[in-house]
């Protein structure tokens, strides 16, 4: 029996060396691809990205470092796992790939786990299914449209200005009632709602889902990792996909069975899933939408994205303005001053064309967006060989490109004293003295973002509301010094930032 276990054992070793040996040496092969091609690489045993994989490092924070390190180069070359992924610092090839070489690199390159529905949204849709979805989506961000939802972001901004003594997550709970209205006809009339809660709930749960997202993008060419990803990524969002999926259908059966319209998203994605488009907007390009009609999990699918894409960027866009406003009374009084006279104008109301004209507050909101990218980058997908212009270096198809927004925005040749908060970087001289695609925020090209105009507008109305009726201060707990969540794949605080709101007399 002992020579037997014994003899058991040896060839355990054994086979367990050949498997180490055979994923070393695959991994060493692996990362000969670079040095192949004489780009600038940086490689560890595992990639470069594993810190950000098993959440010990903030992926956007890691991409600024690859950044900063490489100054002085166009491009330099990393690894996801095995994956070759190229990060982009040159803005004159960023501009290529977002627009003029847009064919060459129009996927995002995200592995998505087909048999979860809600994974077929906008955001993640690979071609051809991406483009007619996009083009039967756009008239629904339209002005008129925006100017159509603007009562019910307004509604909400004053209910959060009541709201501010009591709510330590004051914009996360403003952002959250104004998509869960805008999408799902949910109605909140107080902040302390439990609808609202449980919406919050989820839709944390949804940006967790993001670093889930940010595993599966970084093992795409990894077969032998999908299904374990996939089924993770199925086992963690089960109950939210359902809580999502029965909402929806239960808000368009509702509306079918009753005659009910509304200026809201949900009426208008009906439009396309009853009708095949959205009503009062001519289409973009009609041959490339053909006949064909949204089904209902095309719709929650988009409900869900929207949900996801929207509220957690607004809403840290609000608390990271605040959090550079109470440290800079100057600019936040300044700030106040262009509040006050706009609204005098416009005899004391918020409206859509009041907030149009507040030309401060959209450059506080542009230098927030600098310090604080809420997706603090922009990945493609090479999708046929493509020669870099002016080198010899040929990117082959499957390449990840990624573009660090959270690096080009704190390069001081771009931005002098990133650090400093100045919201005067975005006056019409100084954004005319840059090269536009320093600062490609929204995204560019076809796959910008489609909701921006949206979001802006939702921070705008927030910051109005609170800024004209009180003034926000730091405590003694306000951090000088954030620190970003590993467990996401957006630019979050890992803590929320304390202020204190004094009202104005
Ligand atoms: C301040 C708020 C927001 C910020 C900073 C932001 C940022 C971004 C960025 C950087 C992208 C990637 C663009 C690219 O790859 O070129 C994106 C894409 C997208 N965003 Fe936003 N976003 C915001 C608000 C919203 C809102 C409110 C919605 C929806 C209601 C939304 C929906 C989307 C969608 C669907 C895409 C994918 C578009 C496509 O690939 O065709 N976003 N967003």
């Amino acid at each position: 029996m002992g020579v037997y276990l014994d003899g058991l054992l040896t060839e355990l070793v054994a086979a367990v060396s050949v498997v180490l040996l055979a994923v070393y040496v695959r991994f060493r092969w692996g990362y000969q691809y670079w040095k192949k091609k004489g780009v600038s690489y940086t490689s560890f045993p595992f990639g470069n990205m594993g810190p950000s994989i098993l959440g010990l490092e903030s992926y956007g924070k890691f991409l600024r470092e690859v950044y900063e390190k490489a100054k002085g180069k166009r491009f330099i070359g990393l690894y996801s796992i095995l994956r070759p992924v190229l990060l982009i610092r040159d803005p004159e090839f960023i501009r290529r790939i977002l627009i003029k070489d847009f064919s060459s690199f129009h996927e995002r390159g995200v592995f998505l786990d087909d048999e979860e529905p809600l994974n077929r949204q906008l955001f993640f849709l690979p071609s051809p299914e991406w483009r007619p979805r996009r083009v039967k989506l756009t008239p629904a961000f339209t002005s008129g449209k925006l100017k159509g939802m603007f009562q019910t972001v307004k509604i909400i901004g004053i209910n959060t200005r009541k709201g501010y003594k009591i709510e330590k997550n004051l914009s996360k709970m403003y952002q959250t009632s104004v998509i869960g209205q805008l999408l799902f006809s949910v109605h909140i009339n107080d902040l302390m709602d439990r609808v609202a809660c449980n919406l919050r709930l989820f839709a944390d749960d949804a940006v967790v889902y993001g670093r889930v997202l940010s595993l599966t993008a970084s093992v795409e060419q990894s077969n032998g990792l999908k299904r374990l990803t996939a089924e993770r990524a199925i086992a963690r969002r089960g109950e939210v996909s359902s809580f999502f999926r029965k909402m929806i259908a239960d808000n368009v059966e509702y509306r079918e069975k009753n005659n009910v319209t509304k200026r809201d998203f949900i009426d208008l994605l009906m439009q396309l899933k009853n009708k095949g488009f959205v009503e009062g907007d001519k289409l973009e390009n009609e041959q490339d939408v053909g006949k064909s009609y949204f089904t209902l999990e095309d719709l929650a699918a988009d409900s869900f994205g929207f949900f996801a894409a929207g509220f957690e960027t607004s809403s840290t866009t609000i608390s990271s303005s605040l959090y550079e406003l109470a440290l800079h009374e100057d600019i936040q009084s300044k700030l106040q001053q262009e509040i006050d006279d706009v609204l005098n104008r416009h005899g004391g109301n918020i409206t859509y064309d009041a907030i149009a004209e507040m030309t401060y507050l959209e450059k506080v909101l542009s230098e927030t967006l600098r310090k604080y990218p809420p997706l603090p980058f922009l990945n493609r997908e090479c999708t046929e060989p493509y020669t870099i212009p002016d080198s010899d270096v040929v990117v082959d198809k499957g390449t990840g490109i990624v573009i660090s927004l959270f690096g080009l925005h704190y390069d001081p040749e771009h931005f002098p004293d990133p650090e400093l908060f100045d919201p005067e970087r975005f006056s019409e001289e100084e954004k005319a003295n840059r090269h536009p695609y320093v600062y490609p925020l929204p995204g560019d090209g076809l796959h910008a973002c489609i909701g921006m105009r949206l979001g802006l507008l939702q921070s705008r109305v927030g910051l109005v509301n609170i800024l004209s009726k009180c003034s926000v201060r730091p405590t003694e707990k306000t951090t000088r010094d954030i620190s970003y969540n590993n467990r996401t794949i957006l630019l979050l605080p890992t803590k929320g930032i304390e202020l204190k709101f004094v009202k104005r007399i």
